[in-house]
């Protein structure tokens, strides 16, 4: 700045002194004028130039430069103008004197502006210059004001005004300059300050950017070293997570160029470049060294994911404590719900109830029809006299069973054997015991659900409603009870003649002491349809003292969705009441009754059957589906008596061992055969006249054995006694009698007396000895043994089984004397084991 006022000083001073010196000016304005024209690469060089380079002065823009030229030239002669006073004038001078001097001074300031002006005109007139007297008295021109900085350059616009107007643009001029002054003072020092700031923030960033340049090269080495140690960190804090490498990456040289910090951008010059290559070569960098990690140890695995839990074959326990105590171990041998391995191996040795999702296993939809006129009962009710004449047993003595834990009551407990389920009365056991079949049946169907009943019933094609499973069920297990109410056979045959007269369908089943149940009013089990080859059982079992009847599957279990059946094994014993069988079985005997022993019957009612469904006549009378097809309707002739009323007795292993007993004492020809009558057949012998039904005892070779009593209104006892007498007949042949066998003995049994039957003192008028089971049976039993070791009566034996009674030594068997199947006379060793193992003497 100062180097600059003082170049311009020395510019125009030569100027003010003669007119010859006054075009200098001139000249260098009209030099200056090109330069006026600032580009911004002047303007960024002049800033750069400014400290280095004196000759970029020559390139200072114009019109500022002019302004400061003027207002150099003005302060020079303002100091040209003080300084000859200051200098001539001695210091004692008055303050008149000082003043006058001003005044002076501005007059002769003013007359120089004036006669520069004057010069201008005339040389741009071409008229000759003014002398100076002219110029000295032409002093009313000459503005009192200084020239403003502005006031110069319609000058240089219009080169040739006129006097008068250049006068008057002067006036302007000088009433805008006070406008000006106006402003000036306060822009002035903002526009010097902010000049001095702009100089001085260049020369800082100036500074700054040389200084940052020359100690670029140290700066940029310590923050490499910096950034070096920034690596480590960064190594060694990835140094756990990912595999080292003891040599440094090398990517990570470009990655610590990229994180230094950008220089901050700046104007640098050609000089600077130049100044910057020359400057020495950065020391070299220090090579990144990463500290060598600290490898963690690893921890190897050593041990799974299922360690500590060993394979058991107990169900898994929910207490810890419980465990703990057991195993007496850490938490590494907890055994808390064993690992899914364990558990898997656990469900392949003992399996588990299997269960689809509904959806599947039932792929009926729901809304099956319903069967009409079905009031539904889960329990027995006894309905009339029924409760009244029912007696509860309550002098059967209950022996309990010899099980023990580890077999559990399985097949060989006694109480499973005669159809007793266990319960805290007769067994030891507790949920250990496999014989309480009732009882989970009760806690399954509390629990509610399809898949906990477990049936429901369906529309079958052609046999009316049926029942299937909705789940899978083991062998021999429960499925469903059959209730109902519980009638008298009065009230029996009253609603046969009366109520279901017209039904087609009957629901109707032998119960126990001569009652029946009518499930007509029952549970489902009501709607189980028979088959030939059926997939359950039904069967009679002393729940707590009381006979109840359910069914259970089958030796083969039963899948899901497959219908429940059982065998109906009952002898409609009227040809009237043959129905038609559709199970659809391979081994289907055609009609719904018992296996016909007599080959002849059945291809007969079969042919008969197939001669008029070819028929259009029995075409069109064929029945729906459940309906009762009568026997006329498939024979030619009728010769039928009155409809009879069907009765299903279940069978039970007492009447089976009772069904062996009298048929040992029958074999001994005497009167005493009436004792081993089975309680039913007992009942009917105290009243002759009642006596309607006809017993027709079937054994089967299984361990369980079954009867089927089939009532009948008309059978007599003579009937009864003329089948048992019957010498020509086995007791095989004699649990199915065909119709002309059923004449036979209707024709001796007319020839025969009837002997009316004695009142037992120890019978009540059911026909049911009072007092223990087992003791009777035991009684019965060895009577039975009794008489067959007898000679004589083996000889009597042999009326109905020759063959075997002519060995004494087979004779002392009774079964074996009568021809009984091995598995009566299994039923009757049975019998005497029992009662021997109750240490029972005889
Ligand atoms: C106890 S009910 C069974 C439920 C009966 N299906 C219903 O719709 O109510 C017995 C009757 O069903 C019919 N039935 C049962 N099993 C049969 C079969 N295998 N073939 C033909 N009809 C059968 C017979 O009409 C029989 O009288």
């Amino acid at each position: 700045m100062s180097r600059r006022t003082s170049r311009l000083s020395t510019t125009a001073t030569p100027a003010l002194p003669d007119v010859s010196s006054h075009e200098t000016p001139e000249d260098t304005m009209s030099l200056d004028v090109p330069e006026q024209l600032l580009t911004p690469e002047n303007s960024r060089s002049e800033t750069s130039s400014n400290n280095e380079n004196a000759s970029t002065d020559e390139k200072l823009a114009g019109r500022r430069r002019s302004t400061r030229v003027v207002r150099a030239s003005l302060q020079a002669t303002e100091s040209l103008a003080n300084t000859p006073v200051k200098n001539d004038e001695p210091k004692t001078a008055s303050s008149q004197a000082y003043v006058d001097s001003l005044a002076k001074s501005k007059r002769s300031r003013s007359s120089l502006r004036h006669s520069i002006a004057v010069m201008e005109s005339s040389l741009r007139n071409g008229t000759a210059l003014p002398d100076a007297d002219t110029l000295a008295n032409d002093q009313s021109m000459v503005p009192e004001t200084p020239i403003s900085n502005s006031s110069q350059e319609p000058v240089l616009d219009e080169p040739n005004p006129p006097l008068q107007q250049r006068t008057l643009r002067q006036r302007v001029e000088k009433a805008r300059g006070k406008d000006d002054e106006k402003e000036t003072p306060k822009a002035t020092p903002k526009s010097a300050s902010r000049g001095s700031m702009r100089r001085s923030t260049r020369l800082s960033l100036v500074e700054k950017a040389s200084d940052f340049l020359e100690r670029s090269s140290s700066v940029l080495g310590k923050r490499q070293r910096g950034q070096g140690s920034d690596n480590k960190k960064e190594v060694s804090r990835r140094a756990s997570l990912r595999p080292r490498t003891l040599a440094p990456p090398k990517e990570e040289t470009p990655a610590v160029a990229a994180e230094a910090p950008q220089p901050k951008k700046r104007r640098v010059s050609e000089s600077d470049l130049s100044k910057l290559q020359k400057k020495e070569p950065s020391p070299p960098q220090e090579e990144i060294k990463p500290a060598t990690p600290k490898y963690k140890p690893k921890r190897w695995v050593t041990h799974g994911l299922y360690t500590g839990q060993e394979p058991s074959d107990s169900p898994p326990k929910q207490r810890q404590s419980k465990n703990s105590a057991k195993t007496g171990t850490g938490p590494l041998n907890r055994r808390i719900l064993p690992m899914p391995m364990f558990a898997g191996s656990r469900l392949v040795k003992n399996g588990r109830d299997y269960r689809l999702p509904f959806d599947i296993f039932s792929p009926l939809p729901p809304g099956q029809p319903k069967p009409d006129e079905w009031r539904k009962t889960n329990k027995n009710v006894f309905v009339g006299d029924a409760a009244s004449e029912w007696r509860a047993n309550k002098n059967l003595e209950l022996s309990t069973c010899m099980c023990d834990e580890d077999t559990g009551c399985d097949e060989n407990c006694q109480n499973r054997y005669m159809f007793y389920e266990c319960d805290s009365g007769n067994c030891r056991l507790g949920p250990e015991c496999g014989n309480r079949n009732f009882s989970e049946l009760k806690h399954r169907t509390k629990a509610g659900g399809k898949y906990n009943i477990g049936v429901e019933v369906i529309k079958t094609s052609d046999r009316g409603y049926g029942v299937r499973s909705n789940r899978s069920f083991e062998p021999n297990q429960i499925i469903v009870e059959y209730t109902g109410e519980i009638i008298t056979q009065f009230e029996c045959e009253r609603r046969m003649r009366a109520v279901y007269k017209n039904n087609e369908c009957y629901y109707l089943m032998y119960f126990d002491q001569n009652m029946i149940i009518d499930a007509t009013r029952g549970s489902i089990a009501r709607f189980v349809n028979h088959s030939c080859e059926p997939n359950c059982r039904m069967e009679k079992w002393t729940v707590a003292g009381k006979p109840r009847m359910a069914l259970f599957a089958g030796d083969r279990g039963v899948m899901t969705g497959q219908e429940l059946s059982y065998d109906y094994n009952f002898d409609p014993y009227s040809n009237k009441n043959v129905q038609e069988c559709r199970c659809g079985a391979d081994n289907c005997r055609g009609i719904l009754g018992p296996r016909p022993k007599d080959k002849d019957q059945r291809p007969k009612v079969v042919d008969e059957k197939t001669k008029n469904a070819a028929t259009p006549k029995n075409a069109k009378n064929a029945k729906t589906a459940g309906t009762k097809r009568k026997l006329s309707e498939m024979t030619e002739t009728s010769s039928a008596p009155p409809k009879k009323r069907k009765l299903l007795k279940p069978k039970s292993i007492k009447s089976g061992i009772k069904k062996v007993i009298k048929k040992a004492t029958t074999a001994r020809g005497k009167a005493t055969t009436k004792k081993s009558v089975t309680a039913s057949k007992a009942t009917k012998s105290a009243s002759p006249a009642k006596k309607k039904s006809v017993k027709l005892p079937t054994v089967k070779p299984a361990s369980r054995v079954k009867a089927t009593v089939k009532t009948s209104q008309k059978k007599t006892e003579k009937t009864e006694k003329a089948i048992l007498k019957s010498p020509a007949k086995s007791i095989s042949q004699l649990k199915r009698p065909s119709a002309a066998t059923k004449k036979k003995i209707l024709a001796l049994a007319d020839g025969s007396t009837p002997q009316p039957a004695k009142a037992k003192p120890k019978k009540d008028k059911t026909g049911i000895k009072r007092g223990p089971y087992k003791k009777t049976l035991l009684k019965r039993a060895l009577a039975a043994q009794n008489s067959a070791k007898s000679p004589a009566k083996a000889n009597t034996a042999t009326v109905k089984s020759p063959a075997k009674a002519k060995s004494p030594a087979k004779a002392k068997s009774p079964a074996k004397a009568k021809g009984l199947g091995s598995s009566v006379k299994k039923a009757a060793k049975k019998v005497i084991r029992t009662v021997k193992g109750a240490k029972r003497p005889a």
